[in-house]
């Protein structure tokens, strides 16, 4: 998951900046002629390695004998190739009247610090041929690759790679690599090299042994596994709760969240980043359930908080290209618990859904899994009081020629929502309600128009679709006929004129997006936020555009406050031991 633009790139980037800084202030005081400090184990999550050394910009590698047909380990982007994508989170205390601070200029402020010299790795590079220690060598093909390096000449280093093979690359574009002892650490701060090629082996490593969990400091790193991985359940809870357990895992987050709050008397939030199909709302999902397992009382208000997600992921998630159940809206959600720990309540905020998705899909895309719920497994007297058809009937969810999920029961998740309604105790009255107001926004998708002039100019084709919109709506045929072809200039001044088909269509659209977003809407907090993850498709809506700049600010917010807070620490520590 880690590609350029996404938002684990930047926090890695921004970690590798923070690295920069401590290394430059290590290494002003370093005589020159010590070795890099290898390997050295951090005895405390604040400790950070000290060396740490550029990626290339320009690299590029040639063969010795021109024949490149080794299989490289380590890909840059191996994580997508592996078959896993990662989500981060952190829990950290909320802070809201912290001033904001931009981005941008802390990107600047990076921009303008002095490049690392570049003789500081040509000394190291004589240090590791002497000790024979090992480095990434990426490859022509972007491929990271270990080594050792036989000898330089020049700016030329040649290095005889792990799969038996030798390669002659620029020396100062070589990175050191972690010794053996460090394969797998729990915590990539224990690693004493930080660069991309390490940080990635570490995970893959991992991944390869089913620990889907790594930390990153006081960050979790999540690696969706794709699968039942039994990592989880009661026994675990227990075991976490009583700290019998200490690997990583989203339990021990929501565990250090629930303990902080209830000792430091203060909110905590649990922030979840990541791209599209990273896991996040499932990780979300798991944290909930912890902290639910923990604060669950006589009430059962536990019980009715889990309910949310089956409501809400009816709502407000569809099949896209690249995940079968993404979120399409971004939720904060914030629980509520008594001064003796038990939850009392729950608050949920929902931001920024994905409207268009309502009149227009992408090919092998779907709406909002409630339109497809409601067609499939409404019983036939609420069928017959919407007057509802099937999906296939409805132009806005046939258009994109999918309208199934594989191995999804559309009609049993209809019945588990109103379970989960009921749970949540929202009445039959309003359940209907809303139900009404879906199969409204699938007739308005049915409504057409005809053509009536050469400008274009339309009126609306008087059939079912137009008779059940309005019907479900409450108001006449007549008054959504002329809504949707004709513009309303005044009350006082009223002048009606045909609108052409464009923004008929346009109009017509928009109604439905109205409707549906104006329905979807639905002692101490642990605040939990899950927001769509970051998407780049040949064509991307403005809504993803306003999703990417959300994901990079969330992820600017987690760099600045999380990693800032660390090398604050290590600055401290630092200024201490001088
Ligand atoms: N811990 C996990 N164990 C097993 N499967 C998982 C886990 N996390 C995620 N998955 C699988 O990955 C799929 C996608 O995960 P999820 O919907 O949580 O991604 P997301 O990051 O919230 O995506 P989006 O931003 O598109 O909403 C899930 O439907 C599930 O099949």
């Amino acid at each position: 998951m880690m590609v350029s633009a996404s938002p684990s790139m930047v926090a890695r980037s921004s970690l590798e900046e923070m690295l920069d800084s401590l290394r430059r202030r290590d290494e002003a005081e370093k005589p020159k002629e010590l070795p890099p400090a290898l390997p050295a184990r951090p005895t405390s999550k604040a400790r950070l390695p000290s060396a740490r050394r550029s990626l290339p910009n320009n690299f590029n590698a040639e063969t010795l004998d021109g024949s490149p047909e080794w299989a490289p380990s380590v890909n840059k982007r191996k994580d997508r190739d592996m078959g896993f994508k990662k989500c981060n989170f952190g829990v950290k205390k909320t802070e809201k009247d912290r001033n904001v601070e931009s981005p941008y200029i802390a990107s600047e402020e990076f921009q303008s610090r002095p490049k690392i010299a570049k003789s500081d790795w040509d000394d190291n590079v004589g240090y590791f041929i002497k000790k024979k220690l090992k480095v990434w060598c990426r490859l022509p093909s972007g491929l990271w690759e270990s080594g050792t390096i036989q000898s330089t000449s020049g700016d030329v280093a040649l290095v005889s790679l792990s799969c038996g093979n030798a390669i002659k690359v620029p020396r100062a574009e070589l990175l050191p690599a972690n010794p053996d002892v460090l394969e797998g650490v729990d915590d990539l701060v224990q690693l004493s090299y930080l660069n991309d090629p390490s940080v990635l082996c570490n995970l893959q490593s991992r991944y390869s042994q089913g620990m889907i969990y790594s930390k990153a400091g006081p960050v979790l790193i999540a690696m969706n596994p794709f699968k039942d991985v039994q990592i989880y359940g009661d026994d675990l809870v227990t075991a976490y709760r009583q700290k019998l357990a200490d690997k990583p895992h989203v339990y021990a987050i929501a565990d250090a969240a629930y303990n902080e709050m209830i000792r430091d008397d203060v909110n905590q939030s649990i922030i979840i980043s990541g791209e599209s199909g990273a896991g996040k709302t499932e990780t979300a999902k798991i944290a909930m359930q912890y902290l639910a397992a923990l604060g669950g009382g006589s009430c059962g208000m536990e019980h009715a908080i889990l309910q949310t997600n089956c409501i809400l992921e009816a709502f407000g998630n569809a099949k896209t290209s690249r995940n079968d159940n993404a979120s399409r809206f971004g939720k904060l959600l914030e629980i509520h618990f008594s001064s003796l720990g038990k939850i009392c309540g729950a608050e949920i905020q929902t931001l920024f859904l994905e409207k268009s998705r309502v009149a227009r899909l992408e090919n092998g895309e779907r709406s909002y899994h409630i339109f497809y719920q409601l067609c499939a497994g409404a019983p036939s007297m609420l069928k017959e009081r919407l007057n509802l058809k099937m999906a296939s009937d409805y132009k806005c969810l046939s258009q994109s020629g999918c309208l199934a999920i594989d191995g999804v029961d559309d009609a049993r998740k209809f019945h588990m929502l109103v379970e989960a309604l009921d749970i949540v105790r929202i009445c039959k009255e309003d359940q209907e309600q809303v139900f009404s107001m879906l199969a409204a926004v699938l007739w308005l998708g049915n409504i057409s128009f005809q053509v009536m002039d050469d400008e274009n100019h339309v009126e609306v084709l008087d059939d079912e679709a137009i008779t059940n919109a309005s019907r479900l709506m409450g108001c006449s045929t007549r008054e959504l006929i002329l809504a949707l072809s004709t513009h309303d200039n005044s009350v006082k001044d009223r002048v009606d004129k045909r609108l052409t088909l464009q923004q008929a269509t346009d109009a017509r659209d928009a109604l439905a997006k109205f409707i549906y977003w104006d329905d979807a809407v639905l002692g101490r907090s642990i605040s939990i936020l899950d927001i769509y993850g970051f998407e780049s498709l040949q064509k991307n809506s403005f809504e993803q555009m306003c999703i990417n700049y959300a994901n990079e600010r969330l992820q600017q917010h987690l760099n600045r406050h999380l990693l800032k807070l660390e090398q604050e620490e290590c600055e401290i520590s630092l200024r201490r031991n001088l």
